[in-house]
């Protein structure tokens, strides 16, 4: 094995799947991306093909494709690039396990299946288990989205003893708002070196509380640098700054009711970056007309972005 790896700590953006209008990759800009989120956004860890990235509606020769750009285009640039090979298929997911740590991908992650699903802890470590093996040199991450995947077994349940059988498990990537199950996590295995890596970006503050030792989400695409900004307050015990920066975010995230995801994180990252980051793939529809107005409003009345964060005047998503 390869390990010890430098831990898998402070924040790892969700990488988007740039596109282009008729809903190809649009490959050309994540060479520029990756630059974004090094030099705008302070942030040097990524996770590539998980649900901001579209992986489940990408075909597994795209999610190499894409894979191997942010591989490629990251190196000497960024610290740590994590890629999700979760899918229905075990040979799919093997297939993209193995192509992972043959193009030097520093990890792996992987949902539990979501059609056919595992129903009891031990069939679902069966599953992640054969998976790891494709890659036994490569770090392994649970991704537990509970909400999106409707397999509810309990993190802390998952983790008891998961070594034992998947020794390559480096940690768990807990997508999901079940506090009392992510702080079980963290006290049940303070003896290990786990990352434990929190999903809901707008509850990040009471999972540092916790006890994350880092985070991955969407958000930190573009809100990366006043993100840091919260970890490095709450760092200093300064908790009141450091709320002040996560209900900052939690208004931007929930400025309407008008629905937060993939669409609207795509519009959202196009206007604070000028990355064109294109439509979202089918199912999934562009962001509103309506959202896009009230989220340039928004972005615009927050201190929390000034005007100058704006590389351009309009939301709409490379139109
Ligand atoms: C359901 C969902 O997309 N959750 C996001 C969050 O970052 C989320 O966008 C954020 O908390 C805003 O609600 C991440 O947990 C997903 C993620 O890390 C990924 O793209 O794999």
């Amino acid at each position: 094995m390869a390990f010890p790896k430098k831990k898998l700590q402070g924040l790892v953006a969700a990488t988007i799947t740039p596109m282009t209008e008729n809903g190809e990759i649009n490959f050309s800009v994540i060479g520029q991306y990756v630059d974004y989120l090094v030099k705008e956004q302070g942030v040097k860890n990524i996770f590539v093909n998980g649900t901001t990235g579209e992986g489940l509606s990408l075909s597994i020769s795209e999610r190499r494709q894409v894979a191997e750009e942010w591989v490629t285009k990251g190196k000497d640039k960024l610290d740590q690039v994590v890629i999700h090979v979760g899918a229905l298929s075990l040979k799919e997911s093997q297939e993209l396990a193995q192509h992972a740590a043959e193009i030097g991908a520093d990890g792996i992650a992987v949902i539990a299946p979501f059609f056919l699903k595992p129903w009891t802890k031990d069939i679902l470590i069966n599953f992640l288990k054969e998976v790891a093996a494709a890659a036994p040199a490569l770090p392994f991450y649970y991704y537990h989205i509970p909400a999106l995947t409707g397999v509810k077994i309990r993190a802390e349940e998952l983790l008891d003893g998961i070594q034992d059988k998947i020794p390559t498990f480096q940690g768990l990537k807990f997508s999901d708002t079940d506090l009392l199950d992510f702080g079980q996590c963290v006290d049940q295995n303070r003896q290990q070196q786990f990352a434990f890596l929190f999903g809901v970006d707008e509850q990040l503050l009471s999972a540092l509380v916790m006890g994350a030792t880092g985070a991955v989400g969407s958000t930190y695409n573009y809100l990366g640098k006043k993100t840091n900004q919260m970890l490095e307050a709450f760092e200093r015990k300064d908790l009141s700054l450091a709320l002040n920066y996560q209900y900052q975010s939690c208004f931007l995230i929930y400025f309407s009711c008008l629905g937060f995801g993939v669409s609207q994180t795509k519009a959202i990252m196009t206007l604070v970056s000028g990355i064109p980051m294109g439509p979202p793939r089918l199912p999934l529809q562009k962001a509103s007309r309506e959202f896009t107005d009230s989220a340039e409003a928004k972005l615009k009345s927050l201190d929390f972005l000034s005007f100058t964060d704006l590389k351009d005047g309009s939301l709409e998503a490379s139109s």
